[in-house]
């Protein structure tokens, strides 16, 4: 479901590893699907245009091994009624989702034993003409069941996503790359977003490398206190480009400000203050950059 910067990308991708994919869309998008095709502008600036299968949610029947869920949150409520008809009883869900809040609501209404986790690392956006944009090279799908007996194994939903044309990764503890992700793009999201500026430029001025710092142990200590303390790998892992001086990464929350779109931070930033709240972990730069995008999303037209 949704065939923008993630749905899109990787959808295609399974498309053309020969995956019987369709794309669950609203009608304008099904209308440029269908007449373009999902176009994919790459890294050198080429466009290829990708055959692909539209249904919109008038049309869906039941019957699909896995629903992918690649929406953003502030469309999730009523994404989830539009996919949900084509949630049978051996149907997994699979959400790519940012964040945590989701996931509640995906076992809420199906089941634990029907919903995977999903993590998306890969840096793309939707061009003006409807065309995912690569924004790096970075491709990568992690996911894994949240309960011991999921109606998917989780070899059958490997064996669907792994096809050579990106890094398909199978999770043992889905849960806990959920909360490594969420804490590494709450900090980037927090401190580009705040600072307007992709990461290298903060942390190369003077007092940027102790902020970077700050935000991120202020994100893990709400994961530790939540039960997922971040695991030591994954912490240099994230300290590498967090605390990079000449790294040009930002994130989608960013490209979405930047751009002048909707924003998701009540479920990137917002949750992680709530959940703070609620352990005893104060968040206060957390509580900065939520005002920060409040404000931005209180002067949107
Ligand atoms: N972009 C990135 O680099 C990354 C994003 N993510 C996460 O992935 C998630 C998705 O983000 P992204 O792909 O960037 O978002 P986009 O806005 O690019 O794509 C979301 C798509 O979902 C579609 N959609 C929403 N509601 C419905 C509905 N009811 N029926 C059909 N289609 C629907 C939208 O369709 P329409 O065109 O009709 O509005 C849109 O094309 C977010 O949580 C984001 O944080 C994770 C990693 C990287
Ligand atoms: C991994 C990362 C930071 C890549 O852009 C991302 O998830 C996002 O931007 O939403």
């Amino acid at each position: 479901m949704g065939a923008g910067a993630v749905g899109g990308y990787f959808g295609a991708r399974l498309v053309q590893a020969g995956r019987d994919v369709d794309f669950l869309v609203r009608p304008a998008r099904a209308a440029l699907l269908r007449e373009h095709g999902l176009r994919l502008r790459g890294l050198d600036g080429s466009v290829e245009a990708v055959p692909v299968t539209a249904v919109t949610a008038d049309a869906l029947t039941p019957g699909y091994d896995l629903v992918v869920l690649a929406v953003k949150s502030y469309g999730f409520d009523s994404a989830v009624a539009d996919a949900a008809p084509a949630v049978g009883p051996g149907t997994a869900v699979l959400p790519f989702l940012n964040g945590m809040r989701h996931m509640d609501a995906l076992v809420d209404r199906f089941g634990a034993d029907r919903v995977y986790g999903g993590v998306a690392m890969v840096q793309t956006s939707l061009g003006e003409e409807g065309e995912i944009v690569e924004v790096s090279p970075m491709s990568e799908l992690i996911y894994g069941p949240v309960s011991d007996s999921p109606v998917v194994p989780l070899s059958a939903v490997h064996a669907a996503l792994d096809t050579g044309t990106f890094t398909a990764t199978a999770a043992k503890d889905a849960v806990q790359e959920l909360w490594d992700k969420w804490v590494f793009l709450a900090t980037l999201g927090a401190c580009t977003c705040l600072m307007r500026s992709p990461v290298g430029r903060i942390n190369s001025a003077r007092g940027g490398r102790d902020f970077s710092r700050a935000v991120f142990e202020e994100a893990a200590a709400v994961a530790a206190a939540s039960g997922h303390p971040i695991r030591s790998e994954v912490r240099e892992r994230s300290d590498r480009v967090v605390g990079s001086a000449d790294s040009a990464a930002t994130t989608s929350l960013y490209r979405d400000m930047t751009g002048g779109n909707p924003v998701e931070a009540d479920h990137v930033i917002g949750d992680l203050i709530v959940r703070g709240r609620s352990l005893g972990v104060p968040t206060p730069l957390f509580a900065l950059a939520d005002l920060h995008l409040r404000v931005y999303e209180a002067g949107r037209p």
